[in-house]
């Protein structure tokens, strides 16, 4: 059956335009083809719907099926049985949805339990997904339906399994920010969560950190849980091999800029082995450059949260992070020792000042004069 034939039911009420937006966009038709299943009949409420809905409001029923599934987990008989207010309220429902493996004992009892203190501010409650559901368009990249195309041509992306029985969908979910954000501990609550919920889980961190030893990923404010600290992500896969990585569901990766291998796992992870992977790091360095490639996995992502602290010199919200050393290399590891949060005016005003004195002290050490004050 070919592609066209499958859409058949949509494209003839909806018109050309709308057979092209199929061909090219719909997922149900790329999986209905790859399982060799009849196409997806749509509910008399749903064909109703489409005869009646332009174009653009078709594509957002689309994106609006939440991220663990959209049409793709949808089975046939739920898009016949179901009408699109059920469609719609697939959405109350926690992102992180129906546990589907069992927990080994061995790792979500003892392994991975965390420290019940958790001082989580609001901005990391919100980023834990505790305090708000994340909204529709957060939990449902639109980017799915737009960019289609180049991911065709991505030569990562790889068919389906073989015997076509998805039990899983995977994620991407961000949690960027300045240095002391919440970053890590909204992260360590949405493990948490996963761990309460039966998930079987596994924490991942850079092993360059060794600010609080390599066993643990802590939080400034002491909250912590056990993790595997390695140096790539291929590593991390090595380490715990094929069969406990095929039992995971959740990954959680801190401190994510430092891996160099991070937007390739990722992918991989999310888009072949239906993991769902939350990912904390810094989105930029100390310069305001893009850090590692955190960035990087935004198109993919299917929810992102940037984090903001409290500026160290005005108490404003704080986006940056301001290097209070001399030291020029992008990767170095420290906390309030060597850097401070800040706000946009603190940051370019703290950067040159630093700046300055980095140049008042080279040009004393070999006898120039000091710059002129401005
Ligand atoms: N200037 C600051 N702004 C916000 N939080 C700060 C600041 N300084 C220290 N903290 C502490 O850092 C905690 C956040 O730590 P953490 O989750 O490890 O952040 P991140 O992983 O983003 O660096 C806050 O809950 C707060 O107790
Ligand atoms: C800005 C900046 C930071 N780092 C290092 C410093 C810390 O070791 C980590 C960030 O830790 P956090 O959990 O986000 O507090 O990154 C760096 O190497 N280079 C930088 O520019």
């Amino acid at each position: 059956m070919s592609h066209a034939d499958m859409i058949t039911p949509f494209s003839a009420s909806v018109g050309r335009n709308c057979l092209h937006w199929a061909l090219t966009n719909t997922q149900s038709a790329l999986r209905a083809a790859t399982l060799n299943v009849p196409a997806l009949q749509p509910t008399p409420l749903l064909k109703r719907s489409l005869q009646t809905t332009p174009c653009a409001t078709i594509a957002s029923i689309s994106e609006q099926c939440p991220s663990r599934g959209g049409f793709q987990s949808l089975g046939r008989d739920d898009l016949q049985h179901s009408s699109l207010p059920r469609l719609r309220g697939i959405h109350s429902q926690p992102y992180w949805g129906k546990s589907v493996f069992l927990s080994p004992a061995s790792s979500s009892s003892s392994l991975f339990s965390p420290t019940p203190q958790c001082h989580g501010g609001t901005a990391a409650a919100h980023a834990s997904g505790r305090n708000s559901q994340p909204s529709t368009q957060s939990r449902c990249s639109s980017s799915d339906s737009a960019s289609t195309s180049s991911r065709s041509a991505d030569e990562s992306v790889e068919p389906p399994s073989e015997s076509g029985v998805r039990v899983a969908v995977g994620s991407i979910h961000l949690i960027m920010g300045p240095m002391f954000a919440g970053k890590t501990t909204a992260l360590l609550a949405r493990m948490q969560d996963a761990v309460s919920a039966g998930k079987k889980i596994a924490l991942v961190k850079s092993g360059i950190d060794v600010r609080y030893g390599l066993t643990d990923v802590v939080s400034h404010d002491g909250t912590r849980m056990p993790c595997l600290a390695v140096n790539t992500l291929q590593d991390f896969r090595t380490t715990i091999g094929d069969a406990e990585y095929d039992e995971l569901e959740v990954i959680g990766i801190d401190e994510a800029q430092f891996f160099s291998d991070l937007d390739a796992f990722c992918r991989q992870a999310a888009d072949r082995d239906h993991k769902e992977l939350v990912v904390a790091g810094l989105d930029g360095d100390f310069k305001r450059r893009k850090f590692g490639q955190l960035l990087d996995l935004v198109p993919t992502a299917d929810s992102i949260v940037k984090l903001s602290a409290t500026c160290e010199l005005c108490k404003q919200p704080a986006s940056f992070t301001l290097r209070t050393t001399e030291e020029t290399e992008t990767q170095v590891v420290g906390g309030a020792d060597k850097y401070m949060p800040v706000c946009r005016k603190h940051w370019v005003e703290g950067t040159y000042a630093i700046k300055m004195a980095r140049t008042f002290l080279r040009r004393s050490k070999v006898g120039e004069p000091a710059p002129a004050a401005k």
